[in-house]
């Protein structure tokens, strides 16, 4: 496949997409789109199912489609394909005819509004706006336990909270995360759990974020169902484009600036951020070393999908956390307004 990309490239045109849903013994339908410079294998899984007539014309439509709505080229492909695994997940059980291939379903859309089907959105893209990252070990040092940490973020105006409990006792984190849910909840706020997703099953959160080498985004999606949000960590436009082929609901990208959180990150400077951000679909949430003096330039990048700061030692490694929530909150209105 990859070298008939290749050839048809040579041919003349500037994208070239290889179609690969039916290769035999394959539990994968991966398509490949070649740009002239980088070979990119999409991948989803296979959809078992007779009625496959017209997916290809689907296909183009839909790139054509978000092509017309000002997508870039990759992400369009990206975006009608998994269109296409919907859909085809969706007219599997259709029976007409006695042909050896049904019908796909092109209502798709219109029988999902009717029939009230579509896939509910999990994660309001607004919440991102001010995320709070605890941390136990800034905890510990100001004598403070998670559920006081997270009361006091609330208080202040975040918007969403992680509880990112590195060194915490699974019986110990279970239990605070219990009670942490309880605070969320009734103010509203969505609470996510850090890498854990035992944890978060079992405290029926929110949702989880999870790195590059925790537990991929598809298999964490298998276990926590369509109804949790989960997040991934993004710092390059490749591992971007895959957190939406997976079906992440958002992507966290840093470091945006040098952080003493995290050890060893990699920061990746705003133009790591804005290239993240224009090269997939998702809301992103900007992260490390970010702070009241920071978060201004970060936000006035106003790019569309970049919808907020995750914040860790600026809000948690201080006297007055909701103090601190409430300045940020200040700097990051003022910056959103400006841009819009
Ligand atoms: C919102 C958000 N973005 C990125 C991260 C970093 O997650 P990860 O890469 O899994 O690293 P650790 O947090 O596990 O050190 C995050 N936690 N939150
Ligand atoms: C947890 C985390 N992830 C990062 C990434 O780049 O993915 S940076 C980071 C630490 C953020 O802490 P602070 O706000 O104190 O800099």
């Amino acid at each position: 496949m990859h070298s008939a990309a290749k050839l048809l490239h040579q041919m003349g045109p500037r994208h070239v997409l290889v179609k690969g849903g039916d290769l035999p013994g394959s539990c994968d339908a991966v398509d490949v789109f070649f740009d002239g410079e980088r070979i990119h294998d999409l991948s989803l899984p296979h959809v078992k199912t007779r009625n496959t007539h017209g997916t290809g014309c689907t296909l183009a439509s839909c790139i054509a489609a978000e092509l017309a709505k000002g997508s870039p080229m990759l992400p369009a492909v990206q975006v009608a394909k998994r269109f296409v695994e919907n859909a085809l997940d969706y007219s599997k059980e259709i029976s007409i005819g006695k042909g050896p291939q049904g019908p796909f379903d092109h209502f798709l859309m219109l029988n999902r509004k009717v029939h009230n089907f579509r896939k509910k959105t999990v994660l309001d893209p607004s919440d991102l706006f001010l995320y709070a990252v605890t941390d136990s070990g800034m905890n510990r040092k100001w004598g403070r336990s998670i559920e006081d940490a997270v009361k006091a973020a609330i208080e202040g105006g975040a918007t969403i909270i992680q509880l990112r409990e590195k060194d915490a006792e699974t019986r110990n984190f279970l239990e605070a995360a219990k009670s942490c849910m309880e605070v969320c909840h009734s103010w509203g706020v969505p609470l996510l759990i850090n890498d854990r997703i035992d944890i978060a099953l079992a405290c029926d959160a929110d949702g989880v974020h999870v790195g590059q080498s925790d537990m991929p985004v598809r298999t964490a999606r298998a276990l926590l169902g369509p109804e949790k949000i989960i997040g991934v960590s993004c710092k390059t436009p490749e591992q971007a484009q895959q957190a939406y082929m997976d079906g992440a609901d958002y992507i966290g990208s840093g470091g945006i600036y040098p952080t003493n959180t995290k050890e060893n990150n990699l920061t990746i400077g705003l133009e790591g951020l804005k290239a993240v951000c224009l090269s997939s679909k998702l809301p992103v949430v900007a992260i490390g070393g970010i702070g009241i003096s920071n978060a201004h330039a970060v936000m006035e990048l106003g790019l569309p999908n970049l919808k907020g700061v995750a914040v860790v030692s600026a809000l948690f490694d201080q006297e007055c956390i909701s103090t601190e929530v409430k300045k940020l909150y200040e700097v990051l209105s003022r910056a959103s307004s400006e841009v819009k």
